[in-house]
């Protein structure tokens, strides 16, 4: 805030909030003055930007200090956009009734409300979930949690930061807590693209970690929940749960375990290979990805578990079947399909209902809502436990309806209550006879009335009594001038109209009181039932979290048989073998975007580790090489999920990582040359490959000149290939002279993506088809895009030169020459430069070295000797 002035002049109000606002120094405080939401200094210079609300200013203690504020009953509105703008939002109440206090009405923070930890539905998403992350930096070992408190969910895992990277990707976290000493290692190893908080380091102790997380579960270890074991994890998922009461949410019964992520039991695929795969984000802005096709649920549950599914494909050949089956019986009973998927739609967001029940943030309304919701759940579980199938009987009999909480939203509320329990209308009638007759009271006061002037008239016999009232006098009786004299005495005058006289009586006042309290204490009455029935809720926390799920599992399951209805996706075969065999496959996502009339031209693949363990796929640009190759991955993506799969047929033995590696993707703002990206990605699978791993290299090695590309081309592949693992492997490639290693190498294939050309131009048949090719086709291209003729046919010409001078036997001998007389020349030279090349090489250590190092050292040194070349030239 600005200046604050003489602290001598400034009033009790900026007083009190100076004290508050010192202990949130880093987050926007709303400070609540009567009915508004007022925010001061710097925070109202932002607020009012972000909201576009007038700035003010006012004076403070002889300084001026900006001013902004809103109404109270506007927070919904307007918090949402503070904390979407990436604010964190402390928002400060007024503890006391003003009315009760002669003093300064005491005043704190009720709520802290930041990006990652939102229980408004204005803020949060739908059909994402709204994760927390905590990271612990441990002594060999990074600890990570993900807490969802809009969700219950609450997650952790241990790893090196390769995992956690690929972990922070797909759970895409809200906001990531960190201490305060790891700020810098945190965005050197995971970038800027997270919002951030530093928080004290004696939060990341592993002590105070367990005693959090013990005495939140209120159990004396966390050997039942299975994490007990991980020590950096825990102390990762203790900050998370540090962080939420320090943020003022202690209503926290709803986060009732801790899971560990359990990786091994899913694919392996790292943060390139997400990205690569476009799964779910896409780098081209409003691209269609992965997810958007396949998303067919109907609850924001089932979206939500999606995104799960697709982040983690599993590898259990059981669960994958189990999932297969239920889809193939849904496709037969195609009448059960469509009415559970009716049913689905018409269930709400059961999760985060109840946790709002579990933080006493449910409505009134929602508790309806909740209850309609279980109420719909009765026919799904009758119709699935009638199916002949393992999986949905078994959804079935997870299912709980919660007739006794059903029963007693019933009987307690009114289906059409308020959002606000202020507004009235939230208990229904017959529940509490208290209630009952205070409305009675309050709202038949007619009735009321009506007898009362007619005792009246019957005894002062006066005809033309009339009861009425204004904000005056409140209730009177109106006497026309005719009959004042048979007025009774007792009856007080209080105005004197031109032709009648208005009296109170004593009667009148008393009802007119009882009127007004019954009012208030209806009020009253309902916060408190309400309160109580929201209390008694929560006990169906554990059984309604569990039915969600569910819920969650069958909307998936339901999604994927009507995406397989609508894209004539099939049933693959998963087993044990270590094979994959795709009959006319296709691409899920490029062949719903093909323009009018086209269709895609679908492709068999066949890989094992026996007679076709890699394929080298050549072709012109944009002949479809990548498509085939990325086609392949998401078959086997979609099969391991549990879905159908775009292909005639498909056998799939278990896949356990899939990594895909783009040549020349642009990385510049790791501040690393392309080629050395190209190669620090390349080298990572290489470390890990696996007998299942699914291999897809797509140009590796454009990054670098035509020499150097083939030469870590063909090192790649041959490694590959001599690797124990045998791993399957396509590689798309432009390096048309990589198609002579099938000659050296019995298990690559190649084959080439077919063009028929004509004079001058390609037409691309998009079929993959055995056999190498003879040029790259790249000028035709360009031609096509619309290139100037001029250039086409100057750049023809020099590719034939090029051709003529460059043969693939002549450049594999150039190669060979080139390193006999770097070996030569090299140790005979006594220069610094050169001894420090020669003690980098006598340092290497050999063993350990794998080809893509041993090949990005020599592209160094190699480097080194041409600036040593260029300096004496
Ligand atoms: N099988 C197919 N059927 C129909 N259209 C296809 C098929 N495969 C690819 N395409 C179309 O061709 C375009 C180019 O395909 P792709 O990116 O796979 O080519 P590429 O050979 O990898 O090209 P480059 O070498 O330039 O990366 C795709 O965007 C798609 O529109």
């Amino acid at each position: 805030m600005a200046k604050t002035g003489k602290t001598a002049r400034v009033t009790p109000l900026m007083k009190q909030y100076n004290t508050i606002k010192a202990k949130y120094p880093d987050a926007l405080l709303l400070f609540r003055v009567g009915d508004f939401y007022e925010t001061f200094g710097e925070d109202a210079v932002r607020a009012s930007k972000i909201l576009g609300i007038i700035l003010t200013h006012r004076n403070n203690g002889g300084d001026q200090t900006e001013l902004a504020g809103f109404p109270h009953h506007s927070l919904n509105t307007y918090l949402p956009k503070l904390v979407k703008a990436g604010e964190r939002v402390a928002i400060c109440d007024q503890l006391e009734d003003p009315k009760l206090t002669k003093t300064i009405v005491k005043r704190g923070v009720t709520e802290l409300v930041t990006p990652g930890v939102a229980l408004n539905d204005d803020i949060l998403q739908a059909t994402s979930n709204n994760f927390l992350a905590a990271l612990h930096f441990g002594p060999n070992k990074l600890g990570i949690a993900f807490l969802d408190v809009s969700t219950g969910e609450f997650l952790t895992a241990e790893g090196q930061s390769e995992q956690v990277d690929k972990l922070l990707q797909n759970f895409a976290p809200k906001e990531v807590l960190i201490s305060k000493q790891h700020r810098t290692d945190f965005s050197e190893l995971f970038g800027t693209s997270f919002h951030t908080f530093y928080m004290e380091d004696w939060v990341f102790q592993e002590d105070f970690a367990r005693e959090t997380l013990t005495n939140h579960f209120k159990t004396s270890t966390l050997k039942g929940f299975g994490v007990d074991h991980l020590n950096q994890g825990i102390v990762a998922s203790g900050a998370a749960l540090h962080y939420l009461s320090e943020t003022q949410h202690r209503r926290l019964q709803h986060i009732s375990s801790l899971k560990r992520i359990a990786e091994e039991d899913h694919i392996w695929m790292d943060r390139f290979t997400i990205k690569n795969l476009e799964l779910y984000h896409s780098t081209n802005e409003g691209a269609v990805t992965l997810l958007d096709i396949i998303d067919k649920t109907r609850s924001a549950m089932g979206s939500r578990m999606l995104k799960r599914w697709l982040a983690f494909p599993l590898k259990n050949q059981k669960k994958i079947q189990f999932r297969h089956q239920a889809i193939s019986h849904l496709l037969d009973q195609d009448t059960v399909l469509a009415k559970l998927q009716g049913w689905i739609k018409q269930i709400g967001d059961l999760e985060r209902l109840i946790s709002k029940v579990a933080t006493g943030k449910v409505n009134p309304r929602e508790t309806v809502q909740l209850k309609n919701s279980l109420e719909a759940l009765v026919p799904i579980k009758q119709l699935l436990s009638e199916q002949q199938n393992e999986a949905l009987k078994e959804i079935a009999s997870q299912l709980d309806s919660c007739e006794p909480l059903r029963n007693r939203v019933k009987e307690m509320i009114f289906e059409e209550a308020p959002v606000n329990i202020l507004k009235g209308k939230t208990i229904a009638e017959g529940y509490s006879s208290e209630l009952d007759e205070l409305r009675n009271l309050a709202f038949s006061g007619k009735d009321h009335l009506d007898q009362m002037l007619k005792r009246e008239m019957e005894r002062t016999g006066i005809s033309s009594l009339k009861i009425a009232s204004n904000n005056v006098f409140g209730y009177y009786i109106e006497v026309r001038n005719t009959h004042k004299d048979k007025v009774p005495e007792e009856w007080i005058r209080k105005q004197t109209l031109v032709s009648a006289e208005r009296y109170i009586t004593e009667e009148l006042k008393e009802y007119e009181t009882k009127i007004l309290g019954a009012e208030e204490r209806i009020l009253e009455l309902e916060q408190q039932l309400f309160a109580q029935l929201v209390v008694w809720m929560q006990e169906y926390i554990h059984p309604i979290q569990q039915t969600a799920q569910q819920i969650a599992r069958l909307d998936c399951l339901c999604g994927f048989a009507q995406l397989a209805v609508e894209n004539g996706y099939t049933l693959p075969l998963i087993d044990d073998s270590t094979s994959i065999s795709i009959e006319n496959g296709r691409h899920p996502v490029i062949e719903k975007q093909l323009p009018l009339g086209k269709k895609y031209v679908p492709n068999d693949v066949v890989l094992n580790r026996e007679t076709q363990q890699i394929i080298m796929i050549t072709g012109p640009n944009m002949s479809g090489k990548s498509a085939i190759l990325r086609q392949t991955a998401l078959i086997v993506l979609l099969a391991q999920m549990g879905s159908f799969v775009p292909a005639t047929a498909a056998r799939i033995g278990i896949v356990d990582k899939i990594f895909t590696r783009v040549g020349a993707s642009d990385n510049i703002s790791m501040g690393e040359s392309t080629f050395m990206v190209e190669m620090n990605e390349t080298a990572s699978i290489l470390n890990n490959l696996s007998e299942r791993s699914l291999i897809l290299l797509d140009e590796i090695g454009r990054g670098t000149s035509t020499y150097d590309g083939i030469s870590i081309a063909w090192a790649i592949s041959e490694y590959l290939h001599e690797h124990p693992s045998k791993a399957k492997t396509l590689f798309a490639t432009h390096y048309h002279e990589l198609n002579e290693m099938a000659a050296t190498f019995e298990r690559i294939k190649n084959f080439n993506v077919a063009v028929k050309e004509t004079k001058d131009t390609v037409l691309f048949l998009r079929k993959l088809v055995e056999g190498g090719s003879e040029h790259s086709f790249g000028i035709h291209v360009a031609k096509m895009a619309g290139m100037p003729n001029q250039v086409i046919s100057k750049a023809n010409k020099i590719l034939k030169k090029l051709e003529q001078s460059h043969s693939s036997e002549e450049l594999t001998d150039k190669l060979q020459t080139a390193q006999a007389e770097m070996q030569l020349s090299f140790f005979n030279l006594d220069d610094p430069l050169l001894e420090q090349i020669k003690e980098e090489i006598l340092h290497l250590d050999i063993d350990t070295l794998t080809p893509v190092e041993a090949l990005m050292k020599l592209n160094e040194i190699k480097r080194l000797l041409s600036k040593k070349k260029k300096a004496s030239s």
